[in-house]
Formats: structure tokens, sequence, C-alpha cells
């Protein structure tokens, strides 16, 4: 059976028209130059569970005119195209285009890439590493030069140091290479806070903060459902609410993923809903303050020198990201974010970019 996914490659001559359905009216002019709206390029690199995930949730959500899908495995990803194509009668008209060379990418607003090895059960991020790095010598330098203008989001793991490896191989600002850090994070952690509290997670106000892995912060000192602070109502509800239980609830957080890929071998649903979230914040210029990976030197005691990316709380819109929420944080949490800060530095440090 000969492999078509449009008419036109069957042999229909359809001259890129509607062909005999709509005559053209003569005397009607073109939208105007000035009414023209600029279209919306989405690409996604690496079209596994996590790219696909992501890509499927931003057409959903109508954020893009143009969404472009690389991957290494050509008929996979030629698969996973045709896949979306066939749901084009219950979804906004965009336009899908895949191919395993990055020039697909071109003239991209945002490139999300997802390319690259995954955790086995019980590995840790870190242990990626170095396969990752490897990759991302690849994959990054082409994708800057086919969109010079774009912004850079990151989600392959462990994404704070392939941000930084993203910022280093794209020269591009830091304002515009962006890792999708402890967003993830945040939401687990909002909606275990959520079920104990019988609330909507929407109406959680709590941030994880530092690297999006094992040594993450929970700021537990900012914290709130309706204006009301939590760990006060936690404490008063609980006689014996102390520290050791709040690092047991930050520890389920981080065992979140773990977790998820021992049951069924990869993280993706809420990965796929953080990264949309993201991608409709900067897309649409919106200002919201998401906790995401971003170029820390300098806040909260981070040394200068220490050109780490790691997630605290940043507004983000078209440009990018458009600043950083001064958060005031208590001595432990300000201690336990240095020492994350430190731990992605000591990796950083050991790549030669
Ligand atoms: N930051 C976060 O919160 C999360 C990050 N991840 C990370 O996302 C990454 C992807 O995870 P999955 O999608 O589950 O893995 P996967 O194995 O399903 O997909 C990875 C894809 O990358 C493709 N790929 C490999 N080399 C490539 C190249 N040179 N160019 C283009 N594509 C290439 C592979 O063919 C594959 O389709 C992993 O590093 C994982 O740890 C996963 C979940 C959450
Ligand atoms: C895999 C991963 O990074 C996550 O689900 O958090």
């Amino acid at each position: 059976m000969k492999k078509a996914s449009s008419l036109s490659e069957l042999g229909f001559d359809t001259d890129g028209a509607s062909p005999g359905f709509f005559r053209p009216v003569a005397d009607v002019p073109g939208t105007p130059t000035s009414h023209r709206r600029r279209l919306t390029k989405v690409s996604v690199i690496g079209a596994g569970n996590v790219g696909m995930a992501i890509a499927q949730t931003i057409l959903t959500r109508d954020m893009a005119d143009e969404i472009a899908l690389v991957d290494a495995l050509p008929d996979k990803l030629r698969g996973e195209m045709l896949d979306l194509q066939h749901a084009a009668a219950f979804l906004p008209r965009v336009r899908l285009v895949s191919d395993t060379d990055m020039a697909v990418t071109r003239g991209s607003d945002l490139a999300i890439v997802t390319a690259g090895a995954r955790q086995i059960p019980g590995e840790t991020r870190l242990n990626l590493l170095q396969r990752n790095v490897a990759l991302f010598r690849k994959i990054v330098p082409p994708l800057a030069e086919h969109s010079p203008e774009a912004l850079l989001l990151i989600v392959s793991n462990p994404v704070d140091v392939l941000t930084y490896v993203a910022w280093k191989l794209s020269g591009f600002p830091a304002s515009r290479v962006i890792g999708s850090g402890t967003n993830l994070d945040s939401s687990r952690f909002r909606f275990l806070l959520a079920e104990h509290l019988q609330v909507n997670a929407q109406d959680v106000q709590a941030y994880m903060v530092g690297e999006h892995g094992d040594s993450s912060v929970a700021i537990w000192s900012s914290m709130s459902v309706a204006g009301m602070p939590v760990l006060k109502s936690l404490r008063e509800s609980h006689q014996s609410f102390d520290e050791e239980a709040l690092e047991g609830i930050r520890r389920a957080v981080v065992g979140c993923a773990y977790e998820v890929i021992s049951l069924k071998g990869y993280t993706s649903w809420a990965i796929g809903y953080s990264v949309a979230s993201l991608a409709a914040s900067l897309l649409r210029d919106q200002h919201r303050i998401h906790p995401v990976s971003i170029l820390a030197s300098g806040f909260h005691g981070i040394p200068d020198d220490q050109q780490v990316f790691l997630s605290l709380p940043a507004r983000l819109g078209r440009a990018g990201v458009l600043g950083v929420a001064e958060m005031e944080l208590t001595e432990e949490e300000v201690s336990r974010l240095r020492r994350s800060a430190k731990t992605l530095w000591d990796k950083c440090q050991l790549l030669d970019l």
C-alpha cells in the first residue's frame, strides 16, 4: 500500500488551493498586511513519551500555528506526527511537520528540548549527565543557528545542568534559556498539600526551588491557602508537627518521580501539562510566576562566580525571564538552597564547555 500523509502525495492535483469548493472573490482585498497576525511556531526536539505529551498538550491548548517535531528515529517520528494529524477534526488548525533534520525547526519562537536518555527505575537524574551532554553538543548548536531569536526551554535531565549546557552551547542570553525545573515538583507539592487539606491544588500557593531532583528545597515559610499561612495550621492540627515531618513531606515530593518510574517506566502527563503551562506564559506574555531553572548567580547568597542554573520563582513573558521574585527565606531554606546550588555547580564544573 502506498504510504502518503496527504492527498497530493497520492497524486491528487490540489495546487495548494481548495479544489473546486470555493470560487475566488475578485473584488475582496486580501487581509491588509498591518492586520496580519504573526504566526507562532513551537518545536519539540525528542518525540518520546515526554515530547509527545508536551506536543499534544500544546496542541489542545491552541498556542501554536505550527508545531515541528524532531527525533532521531524516522519511523517513530512520522508515526507520532500522523497520529496527531489524524485528530485534526477535533482540534484547532495547526500545521504539524516533522523531520530528523533540525532545519525543520527554522524560525521557531519556542524550542523545547526533551531528547535524551531517561532514568531506569532507581537511577538518579544526575546519572544521565554524560550521555545527555554528548547529545546536547549535537542538538543545541544547529537548533540555535536555525532559530537565533527563539526561547529555549530545556526538559531533558538532569534539567538544571543541561540548561547551563544549552546556555553555553547556544550563546543565547540567559533570559532566553530556561529549564522546566521545579515547576513540576511544585505541582506535586501542591497536590500533596491539597489532598491533605481537602482543597483544590490551584488554591495552594507553594514552591519547591533549587534542583529539580534530590536536593530540591521546599519553601515552607511562604506556603498559603487563600492567603492563610499553611505551616501554622498544619502545626495546630498535628500536635508534634516538627522539622522531621516537614522533611518527610519534602521527601515524598522527591519520591513522586521515582515511584511513577518504577510503576510505568517513565513520567509524562504531569510534565506535559507543566511545560505547556510554561509555554503559555512565555508565548502569550502572561507575566506569570513559575519556579523554573534560571541563571541564579547572586540570588540568596549564591556566589556570583557560580554560573549555576536552578529553580527560583521567575516572572515569564514573551522575552523569556523578566524578573525573579525576591522571596523572603528562612536561614535554613537559604542554606539548603546554597547546598543545592553547590551540588549542581560541582557537576557543571566537570564539563568541558
Ligand atoms: N524535567 C523534567 O521534569 C522531566 C524530564 N524528563 C526527561 O526527559 C527526557 C526524555 O524522557 P522520555 O521522553 O521519557 O524518553 P524517551 O526515551 O521516550 O524519548 C527520548 C527521545 O529522544 C530521542 N532522541 C535521541 N537522540 C536524539 C537526537 N539526536 N535528536 C533528536 N531526538 C533524539 C529518542 O529517539 C527518543 O524518542 C529524559 O531525559 C527524562 O529524564 C522526563 C520527565 C520529567
Ligand atoms: C523524570 C522526572 O524528572 C520527573 O518526573 O520529575
